[in-house]
């Protein structure tokens, strides 16, 4: 009888190595780590040859753990050994060249980021799981799904109609359309964006997983136009910069809440989210940009009217125009563009990268 070396196949992760040796029938099975942090195989078994004595060495490149989970099938035997520390490596064995047993099992084989996701992937599922587990003990869960699905669709329908009323204004008046979106469609945007408000309570009482600051910016400044500069100046409300600014806003409504109401059903149409998550990045600039026209061209409407304009001391002057105020609410204006667009910016990632990871 020869003592033959088989095929070693092997792939790694973190924080283990993987090895296949092709025997099959193994029996009296040996495997062992010497000091010297080599693994010792020794196997009888069923090669090309008949039956034989296998065996191999392998000296890795790191410390591994002693303690070697070993698996003999009819077709192989399946090692698993434990990395001393999780840590990639470049190689599986401490001498460079590799030894010609040796090979790749691509099986298994993913490349250190694969692996990586792989990792990630399955620390989400242990939270997901924990989480559902926590949440399927809420007694109100249904309640409170109940409550969001009607507030989302409330919004929807709302958003909806100003978008379709503006839209069919628009193509059968054209330009004309403009100069009266306030008075058409101002009573359904006041009641949607007062309604708006309760996305930043939704957060406060748990029951929406909202950015609360986030929100608040958002519902904040856009009431801001909407009842300070839209609609206590009748001087604006007949600017077609209305038009533009309830068009923007309601064109991400009408997707960002369907989204929703399929959220809080478990259900997902991914053009659906992929246009939540992605028409924001045009409409939000354009959106700040219409809304920062409006609030230039209120500028000296409050001038003229001194409406919302702060008294002062006699040796100050008459009165502090309520312009100053919008003025330095422009530069807030630009700051609040920058963290939602950020916010916004790590949302859409955070969805595509857990989407992603749920493909591996
Ligand atoms: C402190 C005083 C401030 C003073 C103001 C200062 C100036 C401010 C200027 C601000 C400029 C505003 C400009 C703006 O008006 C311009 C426009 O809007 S233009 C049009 C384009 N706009 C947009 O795209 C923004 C739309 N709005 C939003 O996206 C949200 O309002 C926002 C808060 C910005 C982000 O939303 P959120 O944090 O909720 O992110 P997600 O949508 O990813 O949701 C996170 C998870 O929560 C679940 N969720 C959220 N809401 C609901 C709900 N109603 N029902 C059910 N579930 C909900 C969602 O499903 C996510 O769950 P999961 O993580 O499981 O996916």
């Amino acid at each position: 009888m020869q003592i033959l070396t088989p095929h070693v196949y092997w792939a790694q992760r973190h924080g283990e190595i993987y090895l296949r040796v092709e025997l099959s029938d193994a029996k009296d099975l040996d495997i062992s780590l010497q000091e010297n942090n080599t693994l010792q195989f020794r196997a009888q078994a069923h090669g090309a040859k008949g039956d034989n004595e296998y065996e191999f060495s392998l000296e890795f490149l790191e410390p591994v753990r002693p303690e070697i989970n070993h698996k003999s099938t009819q077709r192989q035997v399946d090692i698993r050994i434990k990395k001393q520390e999780e840590r990639w490596w470049d190689r599986l064995t401490l001498q460079e060249k590799k030894p010609v047993f040796l090979a790749p099992d691509f099986d298994r084989w993913l490349d250190e980021s694969d692996a990586e996701m792989e990792l990630q992937a399955k620390e989400e599922k242990i939270h997901k799981i924990s989480v559902e587990s926590r949440v399927r003990k809420d007694p109100y869960l249904g309640l409170k799904k109940g409550y969001l699905f009607m507030y989302n669709l409330v919004q929807f329908l709302g958003f909806s109609w100003i978008f379709v009323n503006m839209t069919v204004r628009l193509l059968i008046l054209g330009q004309d359309s403009f100069y009266d979106t306030f008075h058409t469609t101002a009573d359904m945007m006041y009641f949607c964006q007062m309604m708006a408000v309760l996305e930043v309570i939704n957060p406060l009482l748990g029951l929406a997983k909202t950015g609360f600051f986030p929100a608040l910016i958002q519902v904040a400044g856009r009431n801001c136009i909407l009842f300070v500069i839209f609609g206590s100046l009748e001087e604006m409300q007949n600017k077609p910069v209305i038009f533009f600014v309830f068009y923007l806003w309601s064109t991400i409504e009408i997707f960002r809440y369907p989204f929703y109401m399929l959220a809080c059903i478990g259900t997902e149409w991914k053009l659906l989210t992929w246009l939540r998550y992605s028409l924001w990045i045009p409409l939000y600039p354009l959106g700040v940009v219409a809304e920062a026209v409006a609030v230039i061209q209120s500028l000296p409407i409050f001038d003229e009217t001194l409406l919302f304009s702060l008294p002062l001391p006699a040796v100050l002057g008459h009165s502090l125009s309520f312009s100053y105020i919008l003025q330095l609410y422009l530069v807030l204006m630009f700051l609040g563009l920058f963290i939602n667009f950020r916010h916004l910016y790590k949302q859409r990632k955070r969805r595509y990268r857990s989407r992603k990871r749920k493909v591996h």
